[in-house]
């Protein structure tokens, strides 16, 4: 790994989120996408939105010069597009005009990023604290844009925002465990343990906060919507044209882009959670081969599921710490996918943790334990580690939250997706023509 937090543009204080608050605006050379995003809402109601942004010019990202003015236009870009593509009282687009899709795909680049709404975007992003002078917390923070102009989605993002404040702690936890592994010490690894621990306890609360100003209805029908891709998509089953950018086939058709939209699965934070603890993702039907049970976590159609890597066990601690890239690329093709959304330091952290994380490995060998522990255990999500020691302890713990946030996460889909998707199956919402076109039956994977 590099050597510090901050090679991979994270923070030891705020962790994947900058340091500082995002930029509110940009230079003033970028005067007419911030205008045009100013006036988002009451455009798209004039039913102007369209036409409005049509008449941009292209302008050049060269004159974007800090990494805060790169996030900061990718999230004004990104939410013109997806404003312009699912624009609520319109027909959907499948081209994006040259002006967003140019310079979106440069910043794109630039960031290491797919070019479409992600979760750096709308949480990463897109917040500001209410009274600068006092603390990064859920009750000061504020969003910079929704697409639905409602309280319930900006709480929907600052939730996460909130929870991704976590991860300076966290991090700096892990990579103490790390250091404690490196040198031996049990004691300071068991007290980061109980750091990490205490992290994941404090995003489970937060966590269960999104019940208390976000309505599921709002969720669903008005901004779940905008934050669609274009990927497995019913309305652009072929993606969408990013005008000036890709130019024509062979057969001189326009050359069409996938990508799918934002969810907080595409938080590095959990994800480092996960490498660190060596809980691992598998998608639906793909269990390992090797053994070790991967529980199926019923996200409706769109399954999830999480384990451990049963290779752990094995006294070859080479083999151990040096994970098999190909095998892991095989059997997670949704974690690496989600990846894509990450900026490429944070990418690239995830990557490089993975070649280090051993806390379990080296809590197995420091206890002595056989492999007759990595059993699969059909009835247990988790496979936690025998004994009563105190580093077995803390590390039971971590996983014992890891395991909360699943099950309060569980809830959360069912409660704002899988009951309004029945619901709207069931014909509640067969009075709106836009409502019952945005969702054929089909429960979307991300949000
Ligand atoms: C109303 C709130 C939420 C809903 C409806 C929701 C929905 C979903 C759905 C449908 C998935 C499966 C698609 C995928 O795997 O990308 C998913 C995955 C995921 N979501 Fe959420 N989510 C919500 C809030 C959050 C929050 C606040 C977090 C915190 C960071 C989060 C973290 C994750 C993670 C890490 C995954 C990947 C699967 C996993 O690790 O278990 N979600 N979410």
């Amino acid at each position: 790994m590099e050597s510090t937090l901050e090679d991979y543009d994270i923070s030891p204080v705020t962790g994947f989120l900058p340091s500082t608050p995002p930029l509110r605006r940009l230079p003033s050379y970028y005067e007419p996408w911030e205008v045009l995003l100013d006036n988002f809402h009451v455009l798209m109601l004039a039913g102007r939105l369209r036409s409005s942004i049509n008449k941009l010019s292209v302008l050049d990202t060269n004159f974007l010069k800090t990494l805060a003015e790169y996030h900061r236009a990718f999230l004004v870009l990104s939410s013109l597009a997806h404003g312009y593509v699912w624009d609520k009282f319109d027909e959907v687009s499948d081209r994006l005009p040259a002006c967003i899709a140019k310079p979106w795909v440069k910043v794109s680049d630039y960031l290491g990023i797919s070019p479409v709404v992600n979760h750096a975007a709308v949480v990463l992003w897109n917040w500001r604290l209410i009274f600068p002078d006092k603390p990064f917390d859920l009750n000061n923070l504020a969003t910079l844009f929704t697409f639905s102009n409602t309280l319930d989605e900006s709480w929907f993002y600052l939730v996460t925002t909130a929870i991704e404040g976590f991860g300076g702690r966290a991090l700096t936890a892990i990579m103490s465990a790390i250091h404690a592994i490196k040198v031996g010490n049990n004691q300071n690894l068991t007290v980061a343990l109980r750091d990490i621990n205490s992290t994941i306890v404090d995003i489970n609360a937060t966590l269960q906060r999104m019940h208390e100003k976000c309505d599921p209805y709002v969720f669903y029908w008005m901004v779940r919507p905008y934050l669609n891709g274009w990927e497995n998509e019913d309305r652009l089953p072929r993606g969408l044209i990013y005008e000036g950018v890709d130019g024509n086939d062979e057969n001189g058709n326009p050359i069409y882009r996938r990508y799918v939209g934002a969810s907080a699965g595409q938080s590095a934070l959990i994800q480092a959670l996960d490498i660190a603890l060596n809980i691992e993702h598998y998608p639906t039907g793909v269990k390992p081969q090797i053994n070790g049970h991967c529980p199926m976590k019923n996200y409706t159609s769109g399954n999830s599921c999480f384990r451990f890597d049963s290779k752990f066990n094995n006294n070859d601690t080479t083999e151990q710490y040096s994970p098999d890239e190909n095998n892991i690329k095989l059997q997670q093709p949704y974690l690496y996918k989600i990846r894509q959304s990450m900026t490429g330091r944070h990418r690239k952290f995830l990557e490089d943790l993975a070649k280090v994380a051993n806390i379990r490995d080296y809590i197995i060998s420091q206890m002595g334990y056989d492999s007759s522990i990595t059993a699969s255990s059909p009835d247990e999500d988790m496979e936690m580690l025998p004994g009563t020691n105190e580093m077995v302890q803390a590390y039971n713990e971590c996983l014992n939250q890891m395991k909360n946030f699943r099950s309060k996460h569980l809830q959360l889909v069912s409660i704002y997706i899988v009951i309004q998707e029945r619901r709207n199956n069931s014909g509640s919402h067969s009075n709106s023509m836009y409502y019952s076109s945005i969702n054929k039956g089909n429960v979307r994977l991300l949000y």
